[in-house]
């Protein structure tokens, strides 16, 4: 029986090693404005056109940034699912869909990609608003499979008998809602066709091995090719030590097998015959196939074929002809399946090829013309001034210099070691490290169970994807008061990727938990030791910042515990206009957060316009517990009052500062103070720069003013 040629070299694909800074010759590319158009298309001409899509790729990531790598690994893949499904009607969803650029590409908006993620142009992920090739909105991972199934069911219940298709990462399948989803898939009998490209990488090196450790799970076994007339032929694969094993008592059960049917008396052969059993001569390939039945029913090493999917695979992922080929057999079946590709994240462009995690995404390159390299005048070559240094950075010196001395902590986290800023404490302190993948819930469960036996875990994560693990933090963590801290990165707006990756949740869902301590930096070195004060607090806590980089300030690493609970007071802005003695006005801005620098340049603004008013500033620090004693002086002094936070105006903390002067000022029977908070708007905030995100939802200092303006005036 012929192995599966898993590398079918009868193709070349062209490889690049440089991005491309001019637009390249497609002429093939130029005229798909549809998967219609590829439908007429070759073999060849489709393999010419996956190294068109593939330069084209190239050159427009260098215009718009974004991701990269697993973008340049699915062009074949792409070319195939399109070429063989009729979409919009067979519905394909993509998994997170950070890979989904080709998609967009073939689907009439090929003209559009280098406006991918900047304001008003493309969204990063599919989005159903975009396109109706865009089947599903995507960003968090592991949906497909789940999202998929519910289309197929609602078609079936409609009598609808389109295909739908998931694709889904090696990565993605690390989620538990994958595999929550194809149980059902199987309960249910359902008609889905699961992909998954398995480019043996994730987004962080840890993670890209634990994938590798699921794939040997799932490679094992057998391959399942088809022939030339599309019937499935079962193919040894090279498998591990252990199947070997296995495989040498199915081949000695063969042998027997053998023995056994070369001896049988011909009228028991005829008898057999008459009762349609062949002959012995027919019956050589018996043992095969009753080796493979064995293998397929009693060693259903395959992981997937244990949950129950018809299997196919691996295959070549890059050869467009042999994806073709297979797609156009299963989307005969019934039944789930799923199809195993092997694709290369960053496939064709050797730089990504051989670093996958630095090419996850890449930034926008420099578009100097040649013209103008030589003008550049000689000072602006003076070294720009060094940045400052990003929050994540932050919190991976502080857990480095923590380690160095407290033997107690372990850091987690799932699959974003390198977005987190833990390169550097992951190599240094390899047993306190633990990256489990994309697996959120786990991960704070995993934090609550290792806190009851004395460490101190920190979870590291983006607030976003702490939304995946909500119940667990207060199931498995705050009820139990354990002594587990949050370190909450990408809380706020993060710009590019848009409205699914924005953390503008986080302090609405975690201020009404029992036990939790919420901490807001203002900069850097709060950062820095409010992770410190957090991290010695004993009991739960969280301490949320936000993507990118700080302000610029100094850090201190004395390692300082600020009171938990006190607000400082930032700076005050005092009357200067006439009559200013009689303060008509005293306005106290209550800022949480990186909200605090913009709080000080709105009120210096409006000192301006209004100089018998007087600003007080307060750095509020802690959203919870918040500090009473100064709500209590503030009310106590008729203060106006604003609250400012980059976070969901509605249940966030102006929504907590609310509660309490209510509160507090009916227990008092003192009259409640002018009042406004000022936050993201109850929508979600279209992608583009942070600063066009923040002047999109009046957080910009010129929009603060303008909301400000509504109690001065
Ligand atoms: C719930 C969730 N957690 C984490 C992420 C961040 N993330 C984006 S892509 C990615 C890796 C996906 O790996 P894989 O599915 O193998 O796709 P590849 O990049 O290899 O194409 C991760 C962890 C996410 N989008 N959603
Ligand atoms: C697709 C995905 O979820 C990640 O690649 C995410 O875009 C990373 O975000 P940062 O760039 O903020 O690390
Ligand atoms: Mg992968």
């Amino acid at each position: 029986m012929s192995k599966t040629k898993i590398a079918n070299q009868n193709y070349s694909l062209k490889n690049f090693d440089t991005i491309p800074m001019l637009k390249p010759h497609t002429p093939l590319l130029d005229g798909v404005d549809s998967p219609a158009d590829l439908k007429k298309m070759s073999t060849a001409q489709l393999q010419q056109l996956a190294d068109e899509l593939r330069e084209f790729l190239l050159y427009t990531t260098g215009v718009s940034g974004g991701h990269f790598g697993s973008n340049l690994g699915v062009v074949e893949l792409t070319i195939a699912l399109h070429y063989v499904f009729n979409s919009p009607k067979d519905q394909i969803v993509w998994d997170v869909g950070h890979q989904a650029y080709p998609h967009k590409i073939l689907t009439g908006r090929r003209d559009k990609l280098t406006t991918i993620r900047s304001q008003h142009g493309l969204t990063a992920f599919p989005e159903r608003h975009e396109s109706e090739y865009d089947t599903f909105g995507v960003g968090h991972s592991s949906t497909a499979i789940s999202a998929g199934l519910g289309m197929s069911l609602a078609m079936r219940y409609l009598g609808k008998h389109d295909k739908v298709v998931s694709i889904v990462g090696d990565g993605a399948m690390t989620g538990g809602m994958a595999f929550e989803a194809m149980n059902d898939a199987v309960q249910q009998n359902a008609d889905l066709i699961v992909v998954l490209n398995d480019n043996d990488m994730s987004i962080s090196q840890a993670t890209g091995g634990f994938s590798k450790h699921l794939a040997t799970l799932w490679q094992r076994g057998l391959a399942v090719d088809i022939d030339k007339n599309g019937d499935a032929i079962f193919t040894k694969r090279v498998i591990s030590s252990e199947d070997r094993r296995i495989r040498h008592y199915l081949h000695m059960a063969n042998e027997a097998l053998d023995d056994w049917t070369s001896r049988l008396p011909n009228k028991i052969v005829e008898k057999l015959a008459e009762k349609g059993i062949p002959k012995p001569s027919q019956l050589e390939t018996l043992p095969e196939k009753i080796a493979n039945k064995l293998i397929d029913e009693v060693f259903p090493e395959n992981l997937f074929k244990a949950i129950g999917f018809q299997y196919f695979g691996p295959f070549d992922g890059h050869d467009v002809a042999k994806l073709t080929q297979i797609f156009e057999r299963v989307k005969q079946l019934q039944g789930a399946v799923l199809v195993h590709v092997h694709t290369v994240k960053g496939k064709g462009f050797l730089p990504a090829e051989c670093d996958p995690i630095t090419y996850h995404a890449i930034t926008k390159l420099k578009k100097i013309n040649p013209a103008q390299e030589k003008s550049v005048p000689v000072d602006s070559q003076k070294p720009a001034p060094t940045p400052a240094k990003k929050y994540s950075q932050v919190f991976g010196e502080f857990i480095c210099d923590k380690a160095a001395t407290d033997k107690q902590l372990m850091a987690i986290t799932p699959a974003m070691a390198e977005g987190s800023g833990m390169t550097e404490f992951a190599k240094r302190f390899a047993s306190q490290f633990f990256d489990v993948a994309i697996a959120e819930q786990h991960a704070v469960t995993l934090a609550g169970g290792m806190a009851t036996q004395g460490v101190k875990p920190i979870v590291a994560i983006y607030s976003t994807f702490l939304q995946r693990g909500y119940d667990q933090l207060i199931h498995d963590v705050a009820l139990q008061n354990l002594n587990v801290m949050f370190a909450i990165d990408r809380a706020g707006l993060v710009g590019e990727d848009g409205a699914t990756h924005a953390g503008v949740f986080d302090i609405a869902f975690m201020r009404t938990v029992p036990n939790m301590v919420i901490a807001c930096p203002k900069d850097e070195n709060e950062c820095y030791n409010l992770l410190n004060t957090c991290y010695e607090h004993i009991g739960p806590s969280a301490v949320r910042y936000p993507r990118g980089n700080g302000i610029g300030a100094e850090i201190d690493k004395n390692q300082a515990m600020y009171p938990i609970g006190k607000a400082a007071l930032e700076q005050t802005i005092e009357a200067t206009g006439e009559g200013a003695s009689n303060v008509a006005k005293k306005v106290a801005v209550l800022a949480f957060g990186t909200m605090v620098k913009t709080a000080v340049t709105a009120c210096q603004n409006l000192a301006e316009t209004y100089p018998t008013t007087t600003f007080f500033v307060y750095n509020m620090r802690f959203v919870k517990p918040l500090d009473s004693e100064l709500l209590d002086t503030l009310l106590a002094q008729n203060c106006s009052i604003v609250t400012l936070e980059e976070h969901q105006v509605m249940g966030g903390a102006g929504s907590a500062v609310n509660e309490y002067l209510v509160a507090q000022a009916a227990k008092t029977s003192q009259a409640l103070p002018t009042l406004i908070n000022i936050g993201i708007p109850d929508k979600y905030i279209a992608h583009g720069s942070p600063e066009q995100q923040l002047a999109d939802c009046g957080l910009d200092v010129a929009g603060v003013v303008k909301q400000m303006q509504t109690i001065l005036s």
